[in-house]
């Protein structure tokens, strides 16, 4: 749990001020550690948060694996897509802009969909976060950096063919205002460009799970299962 501790009197006992740091129901921040800066303030236990980033290219399964790791391993799962369609519905003051955007199959200003992270991460009881389709570029990476201050311990990718990606999305019937061939082609071209060097990133850093996501569901789910597998007796 992510909890931002108040500044209380250094008299006050730890387990009184975890309590009341509980009660007040604030959260820790994710970017500069109060809890650690704050003078006389001693921070509740507190579990280390656990990053995966899911990336791909439109189509390639994120969501719908991104479902089974949270079923089998109860992660939260933030897709960057959801938290935007759902600032569109919301009628957000970045709604227009968004919808406009995702229309063009282009990325939305980091600043903001990193906000929108963010806010989940810091609302969430889980320490296990999966969060999907980002960072999408160099910039939603490092934006991410500065504003949250942790690095993923996990990046997955999913690995499909373009000829695929493009079926599943036509097939897709969610009403999503992307899924038309004229945005899937801007789509795939956005990823080549610009995502491609953020997973080459992470694969520089060790951190890159590449998957064959062409199968199955379930058989692709089997290549996803080890790696989460092998974190979770040190992950919990
Ligand atoms: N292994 C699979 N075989 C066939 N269809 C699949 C497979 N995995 C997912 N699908 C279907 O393909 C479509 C796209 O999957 P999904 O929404 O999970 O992709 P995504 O990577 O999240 O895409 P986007 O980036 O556009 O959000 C969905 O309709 C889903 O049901
Ligand atoms: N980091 C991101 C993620 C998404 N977008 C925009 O949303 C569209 C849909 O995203 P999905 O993950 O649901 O496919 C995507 O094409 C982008 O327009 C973004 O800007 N930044
Ligand atoms: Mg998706």
């Amino acid at each position: 749990m992510w909890r931002r501790v108040a500044s209380l009197s250094s008299s006050i006992s730890s387990s009184l001020l975890a309590q009341t740091a509980s009660r007040l129901n604030t959260w820790e921040s994710l970017t500069t550690g109060i809890a650690q800066q704050a003078k006389g303030v001693i921070a509740p236990k507190e579990k280390t948060p656990f990053i995966t980033f899911v990336l791909g290219g439109p189509g390639s399964g994120k969501g719908t694996q991104c479902i089974k790791i949270v079923e089998t391993f109860g992660f939260a799962h933030l897709s960057a897509g959801d938290l935007l369609r759902r600032e569109i519905a919301s009628k957000s003051a970045d709604g227009d802009m968004i919808l406009n955007t995702i229309k063009e199959g282009k990325i939305v200003p980091s600043q903001v969909t990193v906000k929108l992270i963010q806010k989940e991460m810091e609302l969430s009881d889980n320490h296990k976060f999966l969060i999907d389709g980002f960072p999408r570029t160099e910039e939603n990476r490092v934006s991410f950096e500065r504003i949250i201050g942790v690095e993923p311990n996990v990046v997955l990718f999913f690995d499909c063919p373009e000829e695929e990606m493009v079926k599943r999305v036509l097939n897709r019937n969610e009403g999503r205002v992307d899924d038309n061939l004229e945005t899937i082609k801007k789509r795939l071209t956005v990823f080549q460009a610009l995502s491609l060097p953020v997973i080459n990133y992470y694969s520089k850093r060790g951190k890159l799970y590449t998957i064959k996501a062409i199968g199955t569901e379930d058989e692709i789910f089997e290549q996803v299962r080890p790696i989460f597998a092998a974190f979770e007796r040190t992950v919990g």
